[in-house]
Formats: C-alpha cells, sequence, structure tokens
C-alpha cells in the first residue's frame, strides 16, 4: 500500500497560477522538497522544520479527502509541494481518474517518475538564478520524456529581476516547443504579513513592460491570482 507525505489538501480553490489560471481545484501539498529556493513561498511544505505537521496518509486516504472536499463532483487535483516527484502518485491517480477526475502536477523538473505520463497537465518550473538551485539539465530532459505520450507539458517561470528574465528567455530558446507562462516573484512570503497589493502589481507590470518592449511574444505573463486575493494565506 502506497503511503504519502502529505503537508496539507485543500480545496475547492480556483488555480491561481500558470496554464490552468482560474480552473476550480483542489490542491494536495506534500511534504519534502530536494530544493531550497530562497524565495519558497510554500516553506512549510519544504523545510523539515514542519515535519511534524506533515501526516502519512494512504492512497485511499488522500483519496476520500479529495472525494468529500470536491463533493464527488470530478474536477481537476493539482499535486504540488514540496516536490510531489519525490512520491508515487500513480495509484491516486489511477483511482482519481477511473472517476473522472483530472490531475495536474507542479515540479521543478529535477525528478522524473513513470506516473507524470498518467497526468493530464505536467507543469515544470525550472528554476531562475535568484532561487539559489541549479538546474540540471539532463534530469529536467527525463521529465519531459517520462511524461510521453501522455499529458500537455508547460513550463512556468518565476522572475524576480533582471537576471532571471535574461535565463527565463534561454530556457525559451531551449525548449521552443512547450508553452511558457511566466510570473513575477513575490518576496513577501511571510503567512503572518500581508502582501502590499501595489507592489504585487508595480512586479507584474514590470514584467508585462519588459515583454512587450522585448518583443518577446510566446510567453504568457500572469499573476498569482490567489495572492492577489489572499495574500500569503494558507489553504487557499
Ligand atoms: C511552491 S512550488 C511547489 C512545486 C515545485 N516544488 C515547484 O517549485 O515547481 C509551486 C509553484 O510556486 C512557485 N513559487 C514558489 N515561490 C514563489 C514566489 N515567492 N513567488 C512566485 N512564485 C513562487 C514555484 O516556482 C512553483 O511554480
Ligand atoms: N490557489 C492556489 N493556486 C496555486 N497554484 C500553485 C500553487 C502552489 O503552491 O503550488 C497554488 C496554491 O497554493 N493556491
Ligand atoms: S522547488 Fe518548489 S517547493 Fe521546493 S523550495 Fe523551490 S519553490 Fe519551494
Ligand atoms: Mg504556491
Amino acid at each position: 500500500m502506497t503511503r504519502l507525505r502529505i503537508a496539507e489538501i485543500f480545496g475547492p480553490t480556483i488555480q491561481g497560477e500558470g496554464a490552468l489560471i482560474g480552473e476550480p481545484t483542489v490542491f494536495v501539498r506534500t511534504g519534502g522538497c530536494d530544493y531550497r529556493c530562497s524565495w519558497c513561498d510554500s516553506m512549510h511544505a519544504v523545510d523539515t522544520a514542519f515535519r511534524h505537521d506533515w501526516a502519512s496518509m494512504s492512497t485511499d486516504a488522500v483519496w476520500d479527502r479529495v472525494h468529500t472536499l470536491s463533493g464527488g463532483r470530478p474536477l481537476t487535483v493539482s499535486l504540488s509541494g514540496g516536490n510531489p516527484a519525490i512520491q508515487n502518485f500513480g495509484p491516486l491517480i489511477a483511482r482519481g481518474r477511473a472517476e473522472g477526475y483530472r490531475f495536474a502536477c507542479e515540479t521543478q523538473g529535477s525528478i522524473a517518475k513513470p506516473w507524470f505520463s498518467n497526468l493530464d497537465t505536467l507543469v515544470l518550473s525550472p528554476k531562475p538564478p535568484t532561487s539559489g538551485e541549479s538546474v540540471d539539465w539532463s534530469a529536467f530532459a527525463a521529465c519531459i520524456d517520462a511524461a510521453q505520450p501522455g499529458p500537455k507539458v508547460v513550463m512556468k517561470i518565476v522572475i524576480f529581476d533582471e537576471a532571471d528574465y535574461d535565463w527565463a528567455r534561454s530556457v525559451a530558446d531551449r525548449y521552443p516547443t512547450l508553452p511558457l507562462y511566466l510570473q513575477p516573484g513575490n518576496a513577501e512570503v511571510d503567512p503572518e504579513l500581508p502582501v502590499d497589493p501595489k507592489t504585487l502589481s508595480d512586479r507584474l507590470l514590470w514584467l508585462v513592460e519588459k515583454v512587450t518592449a522585448d518583443g518577446w511574444f510566446t510567453p504568457r505573463v500572469l499573476p498569482q491570482l490567489h495572492v492577489l486575493l489572499w495574500g500569503n494565506k494558507r489553504g487557499v
């Protein structure tokens, strides 16, 4: 019986980011990550100091929670974290898909798993220089390969500054066929502190003006809609 390390399961809410923005979604957030991005907005699912808040759950227990939260009405389930690719979501995906649910997974692209091919959407979010992490491009390519022939694969890149922006352009050149979504980085990630809406819109405006001034017309530029609505509140 597969067990899953879970930081939180919440929803239904709307997907706040990227390709599925606005879509009603239940989130399954795993505990544990192989990265330590300097600006991670989900450290409660990364830092092992929080491990006592993580639950070891069977696939059945995770499925029951998703089913209850969604009232048994099929919707999109987003597997996020932490890095969900550390764990085995094959049985959960099979269970949910048999009942008409759709599955998306958010991962940085550092670990490939066979169950990627059973997803509906694989969101790869390679990390730019400000994160302090560096991308293993062979692992990233293995993630794309593992998804074949299955889900729609997209890229989502967080941008804080000029160096991140230039890096995103080089990644786009490397993977010209993957749909690309850009989102400005949120520097205020303390769940106890309010987020300043003006700061968020200024950062979005900066990114929009940069892309348009450059004549870079292939990516979509989006805010983190959930942060606009709820700040850094957890469970939304
Ligand atoms: C918390 S991560 C979990 C999934 C996986 N570890 C990853 O990074 O893709 C979910 C998404 O949030 C983004 N993210 C994390 N911290 C952020 C921040 N401070 N501002 C904007 N986006 C952020 C990540 O880049 C990723 O696309
Ligand atoms: N509403 C909402 N949308 C999201 N998109 C990506 C999220 C994540 O933390 O993975 C997230 C999240 O935590 N909430
Ligand atoms: S890879 Fe994702 S979850 Fe892990 S530290 Fe970076 S942003 Fe956070
Ligand atoms: Mg988030």
